[in-house]
């Protein structure tokens, strides 16, 4: 499904209601596997959370995972210790391009046993669920945390519990914390000093209810929106200042871009801010922030000011290639654009192209980071639907904020 977009109005104002963070949802999920006695309100409706929660309830040999990155590294740590169960895991083709290696390495230098079905070093996976006694790993720690956060998540029920060894620079270290906290919200004996992990064996005695908080990377696209926009008001909910995702961040990256935060309650209310004067070229490093990325570039490009981001050496190995697909559809909007295979430089573009169609890749985030630029341009969205990857009722919330969309 292709959508054409055109924005009504320019003066944005409203309330939104944010599903729950699926990074959070798909931790909670397999903590709750682990430890049934979890009770986890407002998981999150995404496509990636749904599928995660389908694989763990399933009884079948093959699970597929789709395009899931965390269900998959989440659930290869998860069934390895599964004792006496063969698991086959899968996922779409994309999901048979992202590497898993230095995940399963570190699986089997503790005992699992998991074979790969096609490619070495991708899935598909054949796991053979067993007993994990060692209690030692290390692993390089720059490539993704999704591998660490996937040991960490099974550590707690192991009986000898884990200590983990991060090599090298880490990268994206705000979703190894998130895992952390998770663990020690519910009682486990957790660290994480000098580039070392350690948690304790656990055992849960009592029930226990952990609320999700709104995801913060969908957030995102509204703080894009309200950017954009000529004037905006606008809150959306359930946020709180002590986040425990990264990309809370927002409310500092989008300072000069012109977006006021101010916290309430249960809620944020974004305020367009005109007395910032918009920086020629905008700078960040994201390497805390990865999922953050598009939308910050596709911001700079609405704004018609450059941008220079690093930190970005993650981006190839997501839903899609995100530097080689910012760069070709940011292009096709007349702007000149410069990659690395770390970092993104676009040059400030005044005049952007009409009626250009921007091709998503199976990513939700290039999807979702393009359609606010409805507010200084026409655009065409191809394979719109591929944002319930996280954000299934992405599409109403624009047309909330007076995007108009119409299939074309
Ligand atoms: O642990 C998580 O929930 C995530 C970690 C990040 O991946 P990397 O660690 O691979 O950068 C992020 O991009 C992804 O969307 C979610
Ligand atoms: C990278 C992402 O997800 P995953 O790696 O879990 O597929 C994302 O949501 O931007």
């Amino acid at each position: 499904m292709t959508l054409e977009l055109v924005a009504k109005h320019k003066n944005l104002k409203g309330d939104w209601q944010v599903t729950g963070s699926k990074s959070e949802a798909n931790r909670l999920l397999i903590l709750q596997a682990l430890f049934p006695q979890i009770e986890i309100e407002n998981l999150s409706n995404s496509d990636d959370t749904e599928v995660l929660q389908k694989a763990l309830n399933s009884s079948e040999e093959e699970i597929d995972i789709n395009h899931a990155g965390t269900a998959m590294r989440f659930s290869t740590a998860y069934f390895s210790i599964q004792e006496g169960r063969k698991t086959i895991l899968t996922g779409s083709k994309r999901m048979q391009e992202r590497p898993i290696k230095l995940l399963v390495d570190a699986l089997r230098s503790l005992g699992a046993d998991i074979e790969y079905q096609k490619e070495e070093g991708y899935p598909p996976l054949l796991i053979n669920g067993k007993k994990i006694t060692r209690s030692n790993v290390s692993l390089a720690a720059n490539v993704s945390s999704q591998y660490i956060s996937a040991l960490m998540l099974m550590a707690p029920s192991l009986e000898n519990g884990l200590e983990i060894k991060l090599e090298g620079k880490v990268t994206s270290t705000p979703y190894i914390l998130m895992t952390l906290s998770l663990l020690k919200n519910l009682g486990v004996t957790a660290s994480f000093e000098n580039n070392n992990i350690k948690i304790e064996p656990f055992q849960l005695q009592q029930p226990k209810k952990i609320v999700v908080e709104s995801d913060w990377s969908s957030a995102s696209y509204f703080y894009s929106l309200v950017a954009l926009s000529d004037s905006a008001e606008i809150t959306i909910s359930n946020y709180k200042k002590e986040s425990l995702q990264g990309d809370s961040s927002l409310v500092e990256l989008y300072k000069s871009l012109g977006v006021n935060t101010t916290f309430s309650e249960n809620s944020i209310q974004l305020k367009k801010d005109h007395s910032v004067k918009l920086p020629q070229v905008y700078k960040a490093d994201l390497v805390s922030s990865p999922d953050l990325a598009q939308t910050i570039a596709v911001t700079c490009l609405g704004l018609g000011i450059g941008c220079e981001l690093t930190g970005l050496h993650t981006l190839k190995i997501k839903e899609t290639d995100r530097l080689v697909a910012l760069h070709d559809e940011m292009s096709k909007f007349g702007a000149r654009v410069d990659i690395t295979n770390d970092s993104l430089k676009l040059y400030p573009c005044v005049n952007l192209m009409e009626n250009v169609s921007v091709a998503t890749y199976n990513d939700h985030r290039m999807a979702m980071a393009f359609a606010p630029l409805a507010l200084k341009t026409t655009l065409k969205i191809e394979d719109a639907g591929v944002v319930s990857k996280s954000f299934p009722d992405f599409w109403q919330a624009m047309k909330h904020f007076h995007i108009q969309q119409k299939e074309v």
